[in-house]
């Protein structure tokens, strides 16, 4: 099931399935003849000249190479795009109700059939942007692998664990802990039921861990508790046809060959598909007063080229303790130069009632948000003890300097958009008081 995983962010990792020792060619990479009559193929994931800090490849060594197969050609893309201009722009807040998972005994839906793109901006051809899209599925993927040449899959589970065939090996992802399919990288996904999960697609970056600056050597996502699976590999002939589904340049794409490309019986690098749990994320936060920027839980990051802006963030609100003093605890009321869409794991976000695990919300720049009347009201007044937040949820942010279109799905098919959502801050009251004085604080 791949539970044997290696621990560490980016290193470099070196794996042999243990059918098969002495796989892993020692001393080079391109040994004129490979162990066990395998060829060698390398997946970059990086220019070959990028700096050392940011280069990455990764070394596979198969039973028969990638390049074996028959020519790749369009297939129906579903709901996912990359088309930003579908529908008028829209500043509006909007938030969805969760998104519909469909029935299997209605209508089989794999991962692939089941992706749905909701908004983004930026392309895949200029190597720069993003996209998020929504799975919904119910069915395994059977000989058929999925492969994003457009950029790097960062796979948040909301419903049902999600069993991950890759190159490098299996891993499994249940809802709460997220996984990173770095682009080019072949993966086969098996549901066991319903499965419902958001995805940040980022083009042209990998996702890094934040710097930690004054907080020192330890905190927030500790590279150890990121897991890279083990090798594993299958000799599997598929007689009546193996597909292999490719994204590019926005599109999918198919071709067949007759093999399984779970056939990787050794790799070793430092570009590998890898999974987290968030659980283990050390909380920093505010223990005097006010409240700090969520920025501090922030869990990955894919910087754009300039210095301390993201392409994307991927930032968590998990449970912790609120004790700030003379503070209003909950988020703030905010305007933002960043896009801020939002998904909910389980539990509910404090800041607003009616924000459903499944669904989403986005906060496009500059659209002001903020805790709804409720929150405000019963926060402008509480009793400040130190108190748990959060307890038993787990919501979280795509943050990002783009300013997002959403598509037409979103916007318009899915049918889950709250129309009502901007009633929540209708009632919020003019407390304006003229005549106030500071002893009256
Ligand atoms: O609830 C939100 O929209 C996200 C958010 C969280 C926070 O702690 C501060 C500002 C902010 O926008
Ligand atoms: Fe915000």
């Amino acid at each position: 099931k791949g539970e044997i995983l290696r621990c560490g962010f980016g290193n470099e990792f070196a794996s042999e399935d243990p059918r098969c020792p002495g796989s892993l060619p020692e001393g080079q990479n391109n040994p004129q003849v490979c162990p066990y009559g395998l060829y060698a193929e390398q997946l970059s994931g990086s220019a070959f000249t990028c700096p050392r800090s940011t280069n990455k490849r990764s070394w596979l060594y198969r039973i028969l190479p990638s390049v074996r197969h028959k020519p790749f050609t369009p297939m129906s893309c579903g709901d996912l795009t990359e088309n930003w201009n579908e529908v008028e722009p829209d500043p509006n807040q909007l938030r969805w109700k969760p998104f519909i998972i469909p029935k299997s005994s209605e209508k089989k839906v794999d991962f692939i059939s089941g992706l749905h793109t909701v908004c983004g901006a930026g392309d895949s051809k200029s190597r720069n942007g993003i996209a998020i899209h929504m799975y919904t599925c119910n069915t395994s993927m059977t000989d058929k692998c999925f492969q994003n040449a457009d950029g790097d899959f960062l796979i948040v589970p909301q419903q049902g664990e999600i069993l991950i065939t890759t190159e490098f090996g299996k891993m499994m992802v249940e809802p709460n802990e997220i996984c990173v399919i770095q682009q080019g990288m072949r993966f086969s996904v098996d549901v066991f039921g319903e499965t419902r999960g958001y995805i940040l697609e980022v083009f042209g970056a990998h996702f890094e861990l934040p710097d930690l600056g004054p907080i020192g050597a330890n905190g927030m996502a500790n590279p150890r508790d990121f897991q890279t699976p083990v090798a594993w590999y299958e000799d599997r002939t598929v007689a009546t046809g193996y597909t292999v589904v490719n994204k590019y340049q926005g599109k999918l794409f198919s071709c067949q060959q007759d093999f399984s490309p779970f056939n990787v019986v050794a790799w070793h690098g430092n570009y590998t598909p890898y999974k987290y749990n968030l659980e283990n994320f050390m909380v920093i936060n505010c223990v005097a007063f006010d409240h700090a920027d969520p920025s501090i839980f922030t869990v990955l990051t894919a910087k754009s080229t300039r210095p301390g802006v993201a392409i994307a963030d991927f930032v968590i609100f998990p449970p912790r303790w609120g004790v700030a003093d003379h503070t209003f605890r909950p988020p703030y009321y905010h305007r933002n130069c960043m896009s801020e869409f939002m998904g909910l794991i389980k539990g509910h976000y404090e800041a607003k009632e009616g924000f459903q695990p499944g669904g989403a919300s986005l906060h496009s720049i500059m659209t002001p948000h903020g805790p709804d009347v409720d929150c405000f009201e019963k926060n402008s007044t509480a009793v400040l003890k130190p108190e748990r937040v959060a307890e038993g949820t787990m919501a979280f942010m795509f943050e990002s300097s783009f300013s997002m279109a959403v598509t037409k799905w979103g916007l318009d098919t899915c049918h889950r958009l709250d129309k009502s959502y901007y009633k929540c801050w209708e009632a919020l009251k003019n407390h304006f008081n003229p005549n106030w004085k500071p002893s009256s604080k």
